[in-house]
């Protein structure tokens, strides 16, 4: 089952279970027909509850969806926006890892474009946060100028909630978890990763790219960049040693061209999530 079909399944069920409307069942049916033309390559395991009502689903015939298409199709209802949150247990999760300037965030602009997932940079959170003005946006430019991790409980409320904002249900968390802490925070949620996406990428190629990267982070400079160097060492590689021992790691070399890793980084999300 793809990406797509899962997040329409589960808005399927919620409709059911609240009482939408059958002409929202019908929108929503017509919204499946022109998402079958457009289906993303990803798929992952059966094993969803949802499973066997989306074979069904799909199996509809296209009659049945073509007078509610011929009317025009009504915009996808945002289910945070109408107040209903997705169950963090339903959501599907692929935390994005690697050393500062490994290639995450530009891997992961690729995955967008090509799957139905929402990117979320923990490091761009914190960054928005930190202009919050709050004592606890303070906090954060300070530990983010001086290459250090910030305490979870910013963090993981900051991702929880963008996620709840987005009405979807399938993650790139980028950037996340940066140490032992952030992963036990994240575990108490009751979320769990799919799988990591992990760059490898040598410190000295890591290290050209920040310093040529240009976009004013005040963590881009030689002094920042090695503290950064030394806390991905010494507390985000352990996280990936974790994820390792359960054989959740799906590991990319990062130091080729960047349609070169997108092509090894496409192969890795088709093995789906099984
Ligand atoms: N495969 C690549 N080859 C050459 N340059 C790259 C490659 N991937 C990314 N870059 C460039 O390197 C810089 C860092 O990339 P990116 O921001 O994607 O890294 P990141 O891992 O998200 O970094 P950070 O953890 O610091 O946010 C950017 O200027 C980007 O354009
Ligand atoms: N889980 C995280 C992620 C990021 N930060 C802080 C510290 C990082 O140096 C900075 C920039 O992150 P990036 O954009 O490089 O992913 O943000 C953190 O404290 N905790």
């Amino acid at each position: 089952m793809s990406f797509r079909s899962v997040t329409w399944v589960s808005r399927q069920l919620r409709s059911a279970l609240q009482g939408s409307t059958a002409a929202a069942l019908q929108r929503d049916s017509a919204s499946l027909a022109s998402q079958q033309v457009t289906w993303s390559r990803m798929s992952f395991g059966a094993g969803l509850a949802a499973a066997g009502l989306a074979t069904f689903v799909t199996s509809l015939p296209q009659a049945d969806c073509a007078p509610a298409m011929e009317k025009g199709q009504a915009p996808p209802i945002n289910l945070a926006k109408a107040g209903f949150a997705v169950p963090k247990t339903s959501r599907k999760i692929v935390f994005v890892l690697g050393g500062p300037g490994s290639g995450k965030g530009t891997q992961c602009s690729r995955l967008v474009a090509e799957y139905d997932l929402v990117h979320l940079s923990a490091g761009d959170l914190l960054r928005a946060h930190m202009k919050s003005g709050t004592t606890d946006g303070q906090m954060v430019a300070d530990m983010i100028k001086n290459g250090q991790i910030v305490p979870s409980y910013v963090t993981v409320n900051l991702l929880d909630k963008a996620m709840a904002d987005s009405g979807k249900t399938q993650f790139l968390i980028d950037g996340f978890p940066r140490n032992e802490e952030n992963r036990a925070a994240f575990e108490k949620t009751g979320m769990e990763p799919e799988f990591i996406l992990f760059f490898n990428c040598p410190e000295a190629v890591m290290e050209k790219r920040l310093m040529g990267r240009n976009e004013g982070r005040t963590d881009d400079n030689a002094e920042t960049i090695r503290k950064r160097f030394k806390v991905f060492l010494e507390s985000s590689m352990p996280i990936i040693d974790y994820y390792n021992k359960q054989g959740k790691v799906r590991k990319v070399d990062a130091d080729r061209d960047p349609s070169t890793v997108f092509s090894e980084v496409r192969k890795l999300f088709e093995q789906g999530f099984e």
